[in-house]
């Protein structure tokens, strides 16, 4: 468990905090995370790495010379949003553009993607390298479809590296690429971790078993084993890897003479002492094989908070990747060599500076109706502060457990800036804009993005000149069922969220279409949704965190699903409140709702 926090929802914040304080010599803040506090050369390649907190010394520990150059910071186990990555990437940059690097993670993938395309539109290139080490998420034959545990370290030292050699855009992603399918790892756990005022772990292993093929957060096992003892870890470790090697390392399988770079990886509460004794063994294995072990790291390199769990991660050197891997590097949490002098210690202190917006003119019926909208935002953040630990609950049976967390920091984030959105008077379709782009940026996490996503659509088609009526507010939403499967490549039927928008959305059209009032097609459409949501339960996972675990998830409904259709029935008895609230374009002789 975790021992000592303040207010959880603080503890993000107040870490980084502790963290910029504790080692000014490496790193400073920026709004959504870290860069280097030297400066490096202009014109060189920036590595920008990140993803959510509670991995350390991903990622956060992993800036400075030789290796990152920033890191977003986003909430324990939710990738940053688009707009905290956004705001890193252009204080790390010094005109040779950026390189992105993450975990391949459903919200870090929407996340990243959306800040990578900011920086393209404003003309500084931007690429990635998504790291998939880790072997147990998905078949060989599907690599891309990985997603990345403790390799993330020889990807970001490898790119790090390269980019500090002075190398251009192309070249770091080249060699990044190289680092990420010559890196595979596997892992088991023996208990799950439990997240700061939370009392419940994530996951429970039962006595005298282990969990095999963990991830990096809290997500249960793919299998259930007895208990090893030390050498029987080791020998399943190596003899799993050697299993699953790179296209281009041993032909027909043998890999006599080859060099690996390793990473036996504690999740956080295995000690350094135990995984000597289990890297004693690995050793012995590696050597009876014929490879040879280049600067191995044995301790804690990422981590999923206190989980007891640990990984083997084997890197396949080439005569270039070994050079990068034995480059000197200084951070915070993993120094190596001597890097050059020049670049440490020059604190910078420059911040990204954060523009005030002007707001664009909004009628009075607009700014009216905008007071109804606010209202919604409050009764969906009340319902969702009620509902948080039962979202959590059903995110933990195959995801991380955050999607409670999430969505309640998300409508809390959204109401906040509506409330001030009202204040400075704006309309209808800007106080939504703004409130999305709130919930994105303080949520993080998948469904952050896609909620940030859903009210922007739905306040453009709502405006700042007309009340909003129910045409424009069932095309928004209809809008924001494509921005999302455009963006996220879910289609119906992956139990996602699109599961109950799609459908609601189809019935509120349909409802809108013969003329009905927004209320009752509200009310209708939100039946649909609840039906829908349930449906889910029979469903198996085909996206996101919940994918590797799709047997387990069978039976519970998607946990974005539920929320979506909570928030579908909340509005919808919003709009019976008769406050002030979303004018209604009834035609004559229609039954109101
Ligand atoms: N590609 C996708 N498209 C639409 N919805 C998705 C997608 N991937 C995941 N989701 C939704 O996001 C929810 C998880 O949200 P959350 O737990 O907040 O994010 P994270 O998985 O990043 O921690 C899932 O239950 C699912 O409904
Ligand atoms: O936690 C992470 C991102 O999780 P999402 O589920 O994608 O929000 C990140 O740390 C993994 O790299």
């Amino acid at each position: 468990m975790a021992y000592l926090f303040n207010h959880p929802e603080d503890f993000t914040d107040e870490l980084t905090e502790g963290f910029v304080a504790a080692y000014p010599q490496w790193v400073r803040r920026v709004p959504g995370g870290v860069v280097r506090s030297s400066r490096p050369p202009h014109g060189h390649v920036a590595v920008v790495v990140g993803g959510g907190s509670g991995h350390y010394p991903a990622f956060a520990g992993l800036v400075g010379p030789g290796l990152a150059h920033g890191a977003a910071m986003g909430n324990i186990f939710a990738s940053p949003s688009a707009q905290q990555i956004y705001s890193v990437a252009k204080a790390a940059h010094t005109g040779g553009g950026v390189l992105f690097s993450y975990g391949n993670y459903a919200g870090d993938v929407l996340n990243f993607t959306q800040a990578q395309e900011r920086l393209e539109a404003e003309g500084i290139p931007a690429r990635t390298v998504r790291v998939t080490d880790d072997i147990s998420s998905a078949p060989l034959a599907e690599t891309a479809k990985r997603r990345g545990i403790a390799g993330d370290l020889t990807v970001f030292k490898v790119a790090g590296a390269c980019a500090d050699s002075g190398a251009d855009l192309d070249e770091v992603v080249r060699v990044a690429a190289r680092a990420n399918d010559r890196t595979r790892s596997f892992g088991v756990a023996f208990a799950g971790c439990t997240l700061p005022g939370s009392s419940e772990p994530l996951f429970t292993v039962p006595p005298g078993k282990m969990a095999v093929g963990l991830g990096i957060h809290g997500e249960p096992g793919i299998s259930e084993q007895d208990l090893p003892t030390a050498d029987e870890a080791a020998e399943l470790f190596v003899s799993t890897l050697l299993a699953d090697l790179p296209e281009d390392v041993a032909a027909g399988g043998d890999v006599r003479g080859g060099r690996v770079g390793l990473i036996l990886n504690g999740l956080g509460a295995v000690k350094s002492e135990e995984l000597f004794v289990v890297y004693r063994r690995i050793r012995q294995m590696l050597d009876d094989v014929g490879l040879t072990v280049v600067e191995p790291e044995v301790g804690e390199l990422v981590t999923s908070f206190q989980m007891a769990g640990v990984s083997l991660t084997l890197f396949w050197l080439d005569e270039e990747l070994e050079r990068y891997w034995t480059a000197p590097a200084s951070t915070p949490a993993y120094r190596k060599g001597a890097v050059d002098e020049a670049e440490q210690g020059d604190a910078a202190g420059e911040q990204a500076e954060s523009a005030v917006e002007e707001l664009p003119p909004a009628t009075a019926a607009s700014r009216q109706a905008a007071e109804g909208v606010q209202a919604i935002l409050e009764a969906v953040k009340a319902v969702l502060d009620d509902n948080a630990a039962e979202l959590g609950r059903l995110d933990s049976v195959a995801g991380d457990g955050d999607h409670g967390i999430g969505m309640q920091r998300g409508a809390a984030a959204a109401s906040a800036a509506g409330r001030q959105a009202l204040a400075d008077g704006a309309g209808a379709g800007t106080l939504l804009r703004l409130a999305g782009d709130a919930w994105a940026d303080k949520a993080g996490g998948t469904s952050g993005a896609l909620w940030g996503m859903a009210l922007n659509a739905v306040g453009a088609r709502v405006g700042n000149d007309l009340p909003p009526d129910a045409a424009a507010v069932s095309a928004g939403i209809a809008d924001a069922g494509r921005k999302i499967m455009e963006f996220g490549k879910a289609s119906l039927g992956d139990k996602t969220l699109l599961d109950v928008l799609l459908p609601f959305s189809d019935a509120l059209s349909e409802q809108v279409g013969s003329g009905k009032s927004l209320r009752t097609a509200w009310d209708r459409a939100a039946e649909v949704a609840d039906r829908s949501a349930e449906a889910t339960a029979q469903m198996l996972p085909k996206m996101g965190r919940a994918r590797p675990l799709a047997e387990k998830s069978l039976g519970t409904p998607d946990p974005g699903a539920v929320s979506m259709a909570l928030v579908a029935r909340t509005i919808g008895r919003q709009l019976h409140e008769g406050e002030p609230g979303p004018q209604e374009s009834e035609r004559k002789g229609e039954t109101h709702g």
